[in-house]
């Protein structure tokens, strides 16, 4: 095996497409007839490539991924070291080695993915991510920041003033938010419902869907690499009262998102102020 890409965005493709190849295979190997096997053992193996190639190839980083012991507390003085040395590292890599895990173990879905994100201490931008790149192994495709996709395309009804194309609003199958239902019925939005937050932004990437709203509960690496992509296509992204969306915070929880083509934002915004207060 030749060496990964040197350049962070290459890298988190390479990364997130192994990892998406070893799942796969362990989905073939093992079948459907054990779900809470199958989840376990996805989480494990994409967990432990990804942490082995890490260390391998950027040993000088830290990381903050969903199945690390202790991932989901805040930072307090009794937590260990490791997330002490994420808190004052200058890049942290924040993965989710298998997002929509409930998904991934139905067959013949192709709802899930593994996301690698890079946050910066001296980034650019408000969120901190500066690379990224989202697996959809059963969709064979990897979006990433190195080959940013292009804007989705503006349906023909929607370029044209006064068109009033349905908004189609992605959501969690499993977890909506309780006031998605009403707030949908407002704005005349249609929902799609649809496992794993790397699968939803990158259906509102693609342009399949116009946004994807989530309230509830979230933790940093369910979001961290989507965003990356999404806010390189030159997608809104941000928490659902409209203030930024922060990464590698003491706290990793991020429990809501708002992502959505740029000509929406505002009247999204407008709508969740009304509703999810
Ligand atoms: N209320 C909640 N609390 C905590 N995590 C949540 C949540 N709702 C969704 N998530 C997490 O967000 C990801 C996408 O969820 P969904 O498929 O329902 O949209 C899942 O990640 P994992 O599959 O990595 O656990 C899920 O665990
Ligand atoms: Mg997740």
């Amino acid at each position: 095996m030749g060496s990964p890409p040197i350049i962070d965005g290459g890298f988190a493709r390479w990364l997130a497409a192994r990892a998406g190849q070893a799942l796969t295979t362990l989905r073939t190997e093992m079948g459907f007839a054990d779900p809470g096997a199958l989840k376990s053992a996805g989480d494990k193996v994409s967990h432990d490539l990804i942490r082995t190639e890490l260390a391998r190839w950027r040993p000088g980083d830290a990381v903050l991924s969903e199945e690390d012991e202790g991932s989901r507390l805040a930072w307090t003085a009794e937590v260990g070291s490791d997330v002490v040395s994420r808190l004052t590292a200058d890049r942290v890599w924040i993965i989710d080695p298998l997002d929509g895990t409930r998904e991934f173990s139905e067959e013949g879905r192709s709802d899930w993915a593994v996301h690698v994100a890079l946050w910066a201490r001296r980034a650019p931008t408000s969120h901190g991510l500066v690379a990224g790149a989202v697996a959809l192994p059963a969709q064979h495709r990897v979006l990433g920041t190195d080959h940013a996709p292009a804007y989705p395309p503006m349906t023909v009804e929607a370029a044209t003033p006064g068109g009033g194309r349905t908004i189609r609003l992605a959501a969690s199958r499993s977890r909506p938010p309780v006031f998605l239902a009403e707030l949908a019925e407002d704005i005349g939005a249609h929902l799609v419902p649809m496992g794993s937050a790397g699968a939803k932004i990158a259906a509102v990437v693609t342009g399949e869907v116009d946004a994807y709203i989530h309230a509830g509960g979230q933790y940093e690496w369910d979001s961290a690499a989507p965003v990356a992509v999404a806010t390189a296509t030159g997608l809104h992204a941000s928490r659902i009262d409209g203030s930024a969306l922060k990464y590698n915070e003491a706290d990793p929880r991020l429990p809501d998102l708002l992502v959505c083509r740029k000509d929406l934002a505002s009247r999204l915004l407008a709508a969740l102020q009304r509703h999810s207060g």
